[in-house]
């Protein structure tokens, strides 16, 4: 299926830069990865989010040319880099392109100059065109005082950002990321995040990100594949994924969610609506996905989306009256659990309006809040 995000860049002919096709990648008899297929267009930031293990650092590694597939196509530019079809696998070094590593690899015997004019040297530019290529790099990542300093005198900070000025430093087709910032102090992962965007913006390059940061992910990326247990559960832009969860898993992991199951009904009443009949009631929401009335079916209402009234609202559906059975304050928000249908029910809300275990209140979700997932939760 073509994603928004894809669509709006086809509007606009955008062109493709990497294409992955089938790919597959084994350890041994043990099939890691696939088969995946995704397209990333010229110029956007292309996210691989999910768990550990789920196989986005092989996938990454593949297309970088470090780890060898067992079949399919990768595709940067109109070059084939790999075709298990025409036995072809370009190796790392002629795939014009750089990454970024969690951990920043960079020379603590050399200094900040000599680390960023690497690639530079070994692509036997001239000494000039050297020079000019650091001191651009390193303006973009705000370290022009830091030429001469040796490697080994900076902060964690300051070494991922000579390690991004190493891999800008070139002028790559694609740049590509492993976890760059998981090694970072959460303050300094949060202000990386926004120069990290910045910084891609400004180059226009083409580059594919590797996180489980679900955060991170959401701020930086045009466009997110949600990948687990080696295959693609989804892809859209970060709006998408987070507001239309196509699966228990992406509901899930993608922000936390409540997800309940029951059997879809039509609502008599209105004609239009769809109900699921659970545990905890009739439950009304949008549309039924394709869905047969009579099937079993969950669907996803993320705990911000559901709401506590002290009063009974007027006018809404799905209300229920509820007892607070836990109230966690969390700074910010707090997380609510509420007994419902013979379940927990988690809401988080603002802690500002502080709510006592054992209150009696008023549950409610917004119809257009839930989202009826393609799969059922209870068969997974
Ligand atoms: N060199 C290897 N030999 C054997 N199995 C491997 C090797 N590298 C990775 N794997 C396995 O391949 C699968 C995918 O691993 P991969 O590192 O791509 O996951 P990941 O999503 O990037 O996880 P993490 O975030 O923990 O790095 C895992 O089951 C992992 O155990």
């Amino acid at each position: 299926m073509q994603t928004q995000a894809q669509a709006q860049n086809n509007g606009a002919a955008a062109e493709t830069a990497i294409e992955v096709r089938d790919l597959r990648i084994n350890y041994g008899a043990v099939a890691a990865v696939g088969p995946v297929s995704f397209s990333v267009p010229k110029g956007q930031q292309f996210t691989l989010l999910g768990p550990s293990g789920c196989g986005k650092s092989t996938t990454l590694r593949a297309i970088a040319g470090l780890e060898k597939p067992a079949g399919g196509v990768i595709k940067i530019g109109n070059r084939n880099m790999y075709s298990s079809a025409e036995n072809l696998n370009v190796p790392a070094e002629d795939r014009g392109l750089s990454m970024v590593f969690q951990s920043y690899a960079i020379w603590p015997h050399m200094t900040v100059f000599d680390n960023v004019a690497y690639g530079l040297k070994v692509r036997r530019k001239s000494r000039e065109e050297i020079e000019a290529g650091v001191k651009r790099a390193l303006a973009l990542v705000q370290m022009e005082g830091f030429a001469s300093r040796p490697a080994s005198q900076l902060s964690g900070g300051q070494q991922q950002r000579v390690a991004l000025a190493r891999a800008c430093a070139f002028s790559p087709e694609v740049l590509l990321f492993d976890e760059p910032l998981s090694n970072l102090d959460a303050k300094l992962r949060g202000d990386m995040r926004i120069e990290l965007r910045e910084l891609q913006h400004s180059l226009g390059v083409t580059s594919i990100y590797v996180t489980h940061d679900l955060e991170e992910a959401l701020a930086m990326s045009d466009c997110i594949v949600v990948m687990n247990k080696g295959r693609i559960e989804q892809s859209g832009s970060p709006y998408e994924i987070y507001n239309y969860p196509r699966t228990a898993f992406v509901a899930d992991f993608v922000g936390s969610s409540n997800l309940i199951s029951g059997k879809v009904r039509a609502d008599l009443s209105s004609g239009d609506d769809v109900v699921l009949e659970t545990a905890g009631g009739e439950l009304v929401h949008g549309n039924a996905h394709g869905r047969k009335l009579g099937q079993q079916a969950t669907l996803s209402a993320r705990t911000v989306h559901l709401q506590l009234h002290t009063q009974r609202p007027e006018g809404e559906r799905n209300v229920w009256p509820v007892t607070i059975a836990r109230s966690v304050f969390l700074g910010d928000l707090s997380e609510i659990h509420v007994n419902w249908g013979g379940r927990k029910l988690i809401i988080r809300r603002s802690a500002l309006d502080q709510m006592a275990e054992g209150q009696q209140v008023f549950l409610s979700v917004d119809p257009k809040r839930c989202v009826l997932l393609e799969d059922d939760a209870k068969a997974n």
